[in-house]
């Protein structure tokens, strides 16, 4: 059968800073709404610095129960000491576990002193079958979502999957300064997969800078595309995305 393409919504912004401001503003406003009517929300985020100005905008918006939020992160590396600053686990503690928030419930992945692929099922578990609130995401230079780099699988039936890393995912990262050189960089990771993110009520993409240009053009003018993970937002009825002028600059 013919999936169902909807519109992505292409937020454009002048800075990373007015970017961070608006899509964190849009993420307060749907949790707020969604704590309005339920106990908790569940929220799932990325953990990149594409998202530091979304999640602070977020942490510091008024009237928003961070205590009331289930928080879940999309991936992170295999083979990294617990204590690691550039697990992302950690990467978003730093970020999100601001104590005038209020403290959320934050679900981690687990990979210490388990097999890779029982890291996976135990975190199939944790995400259980509810759909998620918010998804809060980025997109890699290779316009991957979470660690499915390209061809992404969007179709699997599992929630979490063990992957390896393609080059020019584990290139961003040094890149970006997480490692010191390439080799340090680790080959593999869990990721939730493609359908479990897309299995939420609504999907926020933060992407700015000019090093994503090439994969958000190709996300908004490709049809869906699985060399061009970015285009499973397409699947979804509800998917934003907040670009700078850099980063949209071909798809004014
Ligand atoms: O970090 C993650 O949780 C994800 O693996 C990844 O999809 C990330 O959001 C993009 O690669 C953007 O990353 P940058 O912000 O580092 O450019």
């Amino acid at each position: 059968m013919t999936p169902t393409l909807h519109d992505l919504a292409v937020h454009h912004l002048t800075s990373p800073e007015a970017l961070g401001r608006a899509a964190g503003a849009h993420a307060a406003r749907l949790l707020r709404e969604t704590l309005a009517e339920r106990p908790r929300a569940r929220v799932m985020l990325a953990a990149a610095p594409s998202q530091a100005q979304t999640l602070a905008a977020l942490v510091a918006a008024e009237d928003l129960d961070f205590s009331r939020l289930d928080l879940f992160h999309m991936d992170d590396y295999l083979g990294l000491p617990p204590d690691a600053p550039q697990g992302f686990g950690n990467w978003l503690a730093r970020h999100v576990m601001d104590p005038t928030a209020g403290a959320p419930r934050f679900h981690r992945i687990t990979t210490q002193g388990l097999a890779p692929e029982e890291a996976a099922r135990a975190y199939e578990q944790e995400m259980g079958e509810e759909p998620f609130d918010l998804v809060l995401l980025g997109l890699g230079v290779n316009a991957h979502l979470a660690f499915n780099d390209p061809p992404a699988d969007f179709t699997t039936p599992r929630g979490a999957l063990v992957v390896s890393l393609d080059m020019t995912s584990r290139r961003q990262q040094r890149d970006e300064g997480h490692f010191p050189t390439l080799d340090a960089v680790p080959e593999r990771a869990i990721t939730v997969s493609v359908p479990r993110l897309l299995h939420a009520r609504h999907m926020i993409a933060s992407v700015p800078t000019a090093a994503k240009r090439t994969a958000v053009t190709a996300t908004v003018r490709s049809g869906l595309d699985p060399r061009v993970p970015g285009t499973a937002l397409k699947l979804h009825p509800d998917a934003h995305l907040y670009v700078d002028g850099e980063a949209g600059a071909d798809v004014r």
